[in-house]
């Protein structure tokens, strides 16, 4: 469930599949499977399934996405709706199935017009411009269809993937490129990572997956997936009435430089907030002595830390000063679990020295980079990184066998053997200060009770995306949430994964 494949792969397993099918039959299909969902979607935005009072725009492009759209067209026009066509015509010949759609849309009761009437009121516009074979930027004429589609408000339904879009990487194809945006996504026999990671969300809207029966045998295992928590849930247990504080682990936030005290305290209370036994601030420079709104946070300094048996957040608010550093390093050489945020990932990416302690580290590593974090980590820009972000967090979880979480829209989750997740939970609201900080003071919670690297990176990203949404639907954001009020939502979907297990509980460790 939740599969993505690269374009190269959906390739392969169209051929095999098409090599066995009469001319054209997937081509029907997605023109079939598509004319489906848009008459659901007219008849929504109408108030009901009978034919709408407007006209559906059918957009078709001059290769097999094209092909699609002509057979979309035609199906409608044969439903009664009234479909009016713009086709960009391909200079070169087209393939046979979609000369044959085509035709058929020609023989049918749809229009043919040459550009987008003005002051026209659509029902639906059907994006088939391009599919997966678009690769160079949108110019020309068809450039300008797609600014007038995206100044539209009607729903728009993508063929395959909005045109203009990667679908491997959720970047705008460029340079200088412009990409639909959809509020609907039907994609053809495989879901695919760029409807799902950084512009792809915003450009494909909603995303419905078309198999057209070809068969799971002709895709390959697929080593990436959406982030659900059928991936992790087997990670949630009851506690045992017989535990006590000391089973569930110690955290301490390494942090909280002069003036930055406020980081490490929001990723404690995220720790608290999802139970781990004890969490301690230890701070850089002197701060506060304690939380007054969170009494229960105990306050050291961080160069007397003992981190034996202890988890590590190091990172928030941690500046760069000679003793962050020094106090980083001895992190590094412990074996406890330990994640690398921020201001700590800065300094591993400025030091030969630090990488090579992360790296030879034995203990599980955590890293949550934002891109710009993720690209000091490559040497790179974050432009680079975000142009394949879920490359970039492959390859630093490879170089530093480590869990890797790239935040951003379509926060990708990599692990150290190649395996990967794209969040599909979280909103707009997560892009304020603070949120980072109680993502990683959540990673080092489930870590300080004993989660695997790999279950502790998938489950506390779709729970901190989780509440975030829960708190938007409560009306508290997307505008003005803020991250302190995550940890005790953050808190009530925890409890509710642990109730949905039908496990006995853990029996702590004595
Ligand atoms: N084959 C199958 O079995 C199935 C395929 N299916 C569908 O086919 C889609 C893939 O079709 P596709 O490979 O024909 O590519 P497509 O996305 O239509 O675009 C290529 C066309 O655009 C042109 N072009 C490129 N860039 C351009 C630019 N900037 N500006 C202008 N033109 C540009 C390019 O021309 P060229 O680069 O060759 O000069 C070519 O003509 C896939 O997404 C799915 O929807 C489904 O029906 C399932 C079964
Ligand atoms: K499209």
């Amino acid at each position: 469930m939740g599969a993505l494949f690269s374009v190269a792969e959906i390739r392969q397993a169209e051929q095999a599949a098409a090599a066995f099918l009469p001319q054209g039959s997937l081509m029907q299909r997605a023109g079939q499977a598509a004319a489906r969902l848009a008459i659901e979607l007219v008849g929504a935005t109408a108030g009901s399934a009978s034919v709408p009072p407007r006209p559906v725009l059918v957009l078709a492009g001059p290769g097999n996405n094209g092909g699609d759209a002509l057979e979309v067209a035609a199906n409608l026009a044969q439903a009664g709706i009234d479909v009016s066509i713009i086709h960009i015509a391909s200079a070169a010949p087209s393939a046979p199935e979609t000369a044959q759609a085509l035709a058929r849309a020609r023989a049918g009761t749809a229009s043919f017009a040459d550009a987008i009437p003005p002051d026209e009121k659509w029902a639906l516009v059907v994006d088939g411009l391009f599919g997966i074979g678009l690769a160079r930027s949108i110019v020309g004429a068809a450039r300008t269809i797609v600014e007038e589609v995206n100044a539209m408000e009607c729903p728009v339904l993508a063929l395959d993937v909005p045109s203009g879009l990667d679908a491997d990487t959720g970047a705008v194809i460029g340079p200088d490129g412009i990409a639909v945006v959809a509020s609907h996504t039907i994609t053809f026999i495989g879901d695919k990572p760029g409807l799902h990671t950084f512009t792809g969300r915003d450009h494909a809207g909603q995303v419905a997956l078309a198999r057209l029966g070809v068969d799971d045998a002709l895709l390959p295992a697929a080593s990436v997936h959406l982030n659900d928590p059928s991936l992790f849930e087997f990670a949630f247990v009851p506690r045992a009435h017989s535990s006590h504080k000391g089973s569930f682990g110690d955290v301490a936030v390494v942090g909280g430089a002069h003036g930055m005290s406020g980081a490490p305290i929001l990723a404690a209370r995220a720790a608290l907030y999802s139970g781990a036994g004890r969490v301690f601030v230890a701070a850089i420079d002197q701060g506060p002595a304690y939380d007054p709104v969170q009494p229960e946070l105990m306050f050291r300094d961080a160069a007397s830390l003992g981190t034996a048996g202890t988890t590590i957040v190091a990172g928030p608010g941690m500046g760069d000063s000679a003793n962050a550093i020094r106090i980083l390093a001895k992190a590094l050489d412990g074996e406890e679990p330990l994640v690398l945020d921020a201001d700590a990932l800065n300094l591993v990416a400025a030091s030969p020295d630090l990488q090579v302690r992360l790296a030879a580290r034995s203990g599980i590593a955590l890293l949550t980079p934002h891109p710009l974090e993720a690209a000091r980590l490559l040497g790179v820009t974050a432009a680079v990184v975000q142009g394949d972000r879920l490359a970039a967090a492959r390859e630093i979880a490879a170089r530093y066998d480590a869990y890797v979480i790239l935040k951003g829209s379509g926060t990708i989750i990599a692990m150290p053997d190649g395996e990967a997740a794209i969040n599909p939970t979280g909103n707009p609201g997560l892009a304020s200060a603070g949120t980072g900080d109680v993502l990683a003071g959540l990673c080092g919670s489930l870590l300080a009770q004993g989660w695997p690297g790999r279950d502790a990176a998938l489950a506390a990203v779709w729970m901190h995306g989780e509440a975030a949404d829960r708190l938007v639907a409560q009306g508290a954001g997307p505008i003005g949430l803020t991250a302190g009020e995550l940890p005790a939502a953050i808190r009530s979907v925890l409890n509710r994964m642990v109730e949905q297990r039908p496990r006995r509980c853990a029996l702590p460790q004595s």
